[in-house]
């Protein structure tokens, strides 16, 4: 009987394909920094697969798995999937060339490709019917594609639980609860926005303001889900911390990220529309899925500061790292980068703040699994992705000192605060609205207004830019992404480049989300910056098959 229900439902996955979602694609598409990403109209095929996909990780992994559905930061026609594995990290890397593989066969083949996984995996609980948890951001073609999804997942015999409208991180978070059997918490939008708002105003206390901190905040929501949620959160924050919304689709009329977000105001180092232009206040963007965060503001002369993730990062690490002495208890503390974190954002951390840093390369995944190494890790991408990840040895660790008479007054509150604060954070992915409460929670602890904030360091002028070249994987890299192997002779041309800029540093790579290479470059002065940056994009032209015209040098 089992053996017969598996060959009917079978028989339904490939007539769905070929009827409801053949490949109507021919070129390849791969399984990027983060999932698939591109049109929306080139993806109900993919979509539907990565149904499929989910159920037999889920078969194989006997828990939950997750699938989203958003571009993140990517203009509103794009549109992309991730898989989320059991505990809300990143799918694992060996499925990766899985998720590859069947998006790309074609309709005939897609059998052979589903019986190779089962084969590989000895996937042998074929009748299971694991729960599928699927969330899609506010994008026009999200529901459609939603839709192939849940056809796909259905069609393998899965269990869709579908959350609707939902940021990325609440999805993280929901497949986390659910394989904890809820010690995460509980796996619901409600239960989510009372863990981290319960936590924030417990930790803040009744007294709202302190010293040149004041509990207002102009928030960017990016005209996407950002928007939509942050309300629940007002609701839940009780005039705790007054957040005021900016790009919110409802009342305003923008687009998806257009002009505004975490990704137009880090790249374009810029103000975003929407907001007013109130000097010295504290303002704050998310992107399109909401698990980016930026800070900014604009001074007396109308001038642009930028706090980026790195800027969240050392302010994080550096509070952790005075909470952790003030307890007693002995947690190694780490911050984890990747090559585009400020050079002064780094210097700071070693050398002042004295916490130990790691480099690696670009993608959360990489970031997340390496701070999985520190008792307390705390990783950022400069974009303003990032989290806190705590060894669960280390948070019994403080619950059992907290739970003995051992710990003087200090030490005891200093724990308690730090349990507390644990409970503000979102553990399994950047989660920007989590970010901002943790930010908010340090701010007010410290006192401080924007600019204490930035006077911690001052950043180095830095440029991000994108050249298209025909073939992007010409350009291969090594050492954490800093220098490149192929084409040949290309990292000599920018080593020379670079040695003629007093604190220069420049590196190239090719983008996991877009068809660009994009070239990082930071220098002394925002001029020579400028320079640097351009020069190098001019050598990737060359030397790596641009297209269009090659970068102006300016003067
Ligand atoms: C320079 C940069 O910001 N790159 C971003 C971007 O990846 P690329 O591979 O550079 O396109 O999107 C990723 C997913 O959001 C994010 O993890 C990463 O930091
Ligand atoms: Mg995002």
């Amino acid at each position: 009987m089992a053996n017969n229900d598996n060959k009917l439902r079978c028989r339904t996955v490939y007539a769905f394909a070929r009827e409801m979602y053949p490949k109507t694609v021919k070129c390849d598409i791969s399984y990027g920094t983060a999932g698939f990403r591109t049109r929306a109209t080139d993806l109900e095929y993919v979509m539907y697969r990565m149904g499929l996909l989910a159920v037999l990780r889920a078969r194989f992994k006997k828990a939950v798995i997750g699938v989203m559905i958003t571009a993140s930061h990517n203009p509103e026609p794009d549109n992309g999937v991730k898989l989320v594995d059991p505990m809300g990290e990143m799918l694992e890397q060996s499925w990766e060339k899985w998720a590859t593989k069947l998006a790309n066969v074609t309709d005939d083949k897609l059998e052979n490709v589903i019986n190779d996984i089962i084969k590989l995996h000895d996937i042998q609980n074929m009748n299971d019917r694991p729960e599928i948890v699927v969330g899609k951001d506010t994008r026009p073609s999200s529901p459609s594609l939603s839709k192939a999804v849940i056809d796909g997942i259905l069609a393998m015999g899965g269990k869709p639980i579908d959350y609707g409208i939902v940021t990325t991180p609440q999805l993280h978070y929901f497949v986390a609860c659910k394989n904890t059997h809820r010690a995460y918490g509980e796996p619901t939008e409600e239960g989510y926005y009372r863990k981290l708002t319960d936590a924030f105003k417990k930790v803040r206390g009744d007294n709202f303001n302190n010293g040149n901190y004041t509990n207002r905040i102009l928030y960017d929501g990016a005209n996407g889900v950002g928007a939509k949620k942050i309300k629940f959160f007002k609701e839940g924050l009780a005039g705790s911390l007054i957040i005021d919304m900016y790009n919110d689709e409802i009342i305003g009329s923008g687009k998806l990220n257009y002009l505004c977000g975490a990704d137009f105001v880090k790249s374009q180092q810029k103000f975003p529309t929407g907001l007013p232009q109130i000097p010295n206040t504290r303002c704050c963007s998310v992107d399109g899925d909401a698990d980016r965060l930026i800070y900014y503001y604009l001074d007396e002369n109308q001038k642009f500061h930028l706090l980026d993730g790195d800027r969240i990062a050392t302010l994080i690490a550096g509070f952790f790292k005075e909470v952790l002495e003030k307890t007693g208890i002995r947690l190694n503390l780490g911050l984890v980068q990747t090559a585009y974190a400020n050079g002064a954002s780094t210097t700071y951390i070693t050398k002042e703040l004295k916490i130990p840093v790691a480099c690696v390369p670009t993608g959360v995944k990489w970031l997340h699994h390496k701070a999985l190494e520190y008792d307390v890790g705390v990783y950022f991408e400069a974009n303003g992705h990032g989290t806190v990840v705590f060894k669960n040895e280390a948070k019994e660790k403080l619950r059992n000192a907290f739970q003995t008479n051992n710990l003087t007054r200090e030490q005891k509150d200093a724990t308690s605060r730090l349990i507390h604060i644990i409970d503000i954070i979102n553990e399994t992915v950047g989660d920007a609205i989590a970010d901002l409460l943790l930010v908010e929670t340090i701010l007010h602890a410290k006192g401080w207004d924007v600019r204490q904030w930035e006077e911690t360091y001052t950043d180095l002028p830095n440029r991000l830019l994108k050249v298209s070249v025909q073939d992007r994987t010409v350009i291969t890299t090594t050492d954490a992404e800093r220098k490149c192997v192929t084409p040949k002779g290309l990292q000599e041309e920018i080593d020379n480049i670079v040695a003629k800029y007093p604190k220069g540093r420049s590196f190239v790579r090719p983008s996991g989300t877009e068809d660009v290479i994009r070239i990082y470059a930071e220098a002394v002065t925002r001029r020579e910056c400028d320079k640097l940056a351009a020069e190098v994009a001019g050598k990737v032209h060359e030397l790596a098959g641009g297209t269009g015209n090659p970068p102006e040098i300016p003067n």
